[in-house]
Formats: structure tokens, sequence, C-alpha cells
């Protein structure tokens, strides 16, 4: 019997907002649950229980008529995203449906589990989580999650991507690119905010911080070789779900 996937979203088609392929147009799906609680999570809802009424038990059948549904024949690639996705198993069943469909698939992680389906997917996302968030990173955790994919020859299809907010932040994130200077390296401005409404108020704010990150990281002699990248998505349509 086909497994089910806890969903709580699926939205799109729109752009990938941050990280490796931002630009990209893309579907996301939106698994519920998460192993960690970051203290700015934006996605807080996938695991507060806030949105529990929300989350949907579907087979990969289901989300790819869904996908179809919102996105006909305007997309090709698909963004998992959560909470967590890679807590979930059953997403192996999705993510070979959709390569069997020619769609090119995307996951966004913190690196703080493994499954088999990572092998598969396109464009992995790792995003570690800095002192901001309240979270502790597992290094041997995660060097066996960067090991794994380097190891099976998959290291161009990984970035790491962290978010900052403060010097901290910034300290871990040079730790962090340190640590696993082959794979392609991400800083993200953080976004302080999640409860603003005022889409212009928000901006300017955002935009403050990637002001602030862009400085750190030109004045830094060991981050030569990255990349600073706000949320794409914030800037233009702020703190609203489903986009
Ligand atoms: C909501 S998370 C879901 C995927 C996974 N749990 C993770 O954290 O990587 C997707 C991305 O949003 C980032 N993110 C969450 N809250 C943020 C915030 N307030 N400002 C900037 N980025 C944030 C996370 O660091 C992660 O890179
Ligand atoms: N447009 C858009 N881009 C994103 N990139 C990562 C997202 C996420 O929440 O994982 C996200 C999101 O929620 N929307
Ligand atoms: S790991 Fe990702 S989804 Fe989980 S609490 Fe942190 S930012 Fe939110
Ligand atoms: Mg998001």
């Amino acid at each position: 019997m086909a497994k089910k996937i806890p969903v709580l979203e699926i939205f799109g088609p729109t752009i990938q907002g941050e990280g490796m392929v931002i630009g990209q147009k893309t579907m996301f799906v939106r698994t519920a649950g998460c192993d960690y609680s970051c203290r700015w999570c934006d996605s807080a809802f996938t695991w507060d229980g806030s949105a529990k009424g929300e989350i949907r038990q579907m087979t990969a059948g289901q989300i790819w008529e869904r996908l179809c549904e919102l996105g006909g024949d305007r997309f090709r690639h698909v963004t998992i995203s959560g909470g967590n996705p890679v807590l979930i198993q059953a997403l192996e069943e999705l993510v070979l449906l959709l390569k069997n469909k020619g769609v090119r698939i995307a996951v966004e992680t913190q690196g703080s589990r493994w499954q088999d389906w990572l092998y598969d997917i396109d464009d992995v996302t790792i995003s570690p989580k800095p002192p901001s968030s309240g979270m502790e990173t597992d290094f041997a955790v995660l060097d066996h999650i960067i090991g794994k994919l380097v190891g099976a020859g998959r290291a161009s299809h990984v970035s790491l991507k962290v978010v900052v907010f403060d010097d901290d932040d910034f300290d871990y994130a040079k730790i962090i690119h340190k640590r696993y200077p082959e794979i392609s390296f991400y800083l993200q401005a953080g976004n302080d905010d999640i409860m603003e409404k005022d889409v212009a108020a928000l901006r300017e704010k955002l935009l403050a911080k990637l002001d602030w990150l862009v400085e750190k990281v030109a004045q830094s002699n060991e981050l030569n070789d990255v990349r600073v990248l706000p949320q794409l998505h914030a800037l233009l349509w702020g703190n609203k779900r489903g986009v």
C-alpha cells in the first residue's frame, strides 16, 4: 500500500526565494513536523501545533495530483521543505514519482537527519542552525550526511546555507564553511520580524540586515568564495504563507 506523507502546504508555481537555485521557477510541498524548534523559525506552524488541523496525510500520487491541479503544465521543478522533510522516509515514493515525470527536485533541511532518497535530489540545501536559533549542531551527524553525499559524487548537488542574525551567527557561519570547504556556501540574511504585516516596513529591515551582512563578508578574509543572499520571497511578498 502507498505510504502516507504528512503535508501542510502545496503551493506554486512561484520562485525559489533562497539559496543555490534562487529564482528557479518551482512548486512547493511543505511537510509537517520538525525535530528542531528554532527561535526565529518562519514556518513554526509546521511544528508548533497551530496548524494541526491543516495536516493532510497524502500518498505520493495524491500530492502529484494536487501539484498538477495547481501547476498544470507550468512547472518542472518541485521544492520539498518543511518542517524537516528528512524525517519522512515515505517521501521516497514522491521522489521516485517526480523523477519518473521528469521533474527536478530540491530539498530544504537542517542537516540533522539522513534518508537514502537524498541521493536522488537535484538540489540539496543543508542549513545548519547558528547560535541565535537556540539549537545545537550535532557535527557528527552533519559530517555523516555531507560525507555520504560527497562520497556518492553528489557534491555539486549540495549547498550549505547559514542564516545570520548577529556576530555570533557570523562566526558560526565561518566555522561551517571552514569545515566543509568543498561545498558551495551561502549566507542568508535573517528575518527578525516574522510577525510584521507591513511589507514595505519589512523590506526596509531585511535590506538593512542584508547590507550589514554583505559588509561583514566583504571585510572577512575567511569568506572569499561565498554568496550572500536575502530571502527574495520575503522581499517581494513579506511574511505571507504559501508564496
Ligand atoms: C523553514 S526552513 C525548513 C527546512 C529546514 N527545517 C531548515 O531549517 O533548513 C527553510 C529555510 O528557512 C530558513 N529560515 C527559517 N526562518 C528564517 C528567518 N526568520 N529568517 C531567515 N531564514 C529563515 C531556514 O534556515 C531554512 O534555511
Ligand atoms: N518562494 C519561497 N522560497 C522559499 N525557499 C525556501 C522556502 C522554505 O520555506 O523552505 C521558501 C518559501 O516558503 N517560499
Ligand atoms: S529547523 Fe527549519 S523548520 Fe525546523 S524549526 Fe528550524 S527553521 Fe523551522
Ligand atoms: Mg520559508
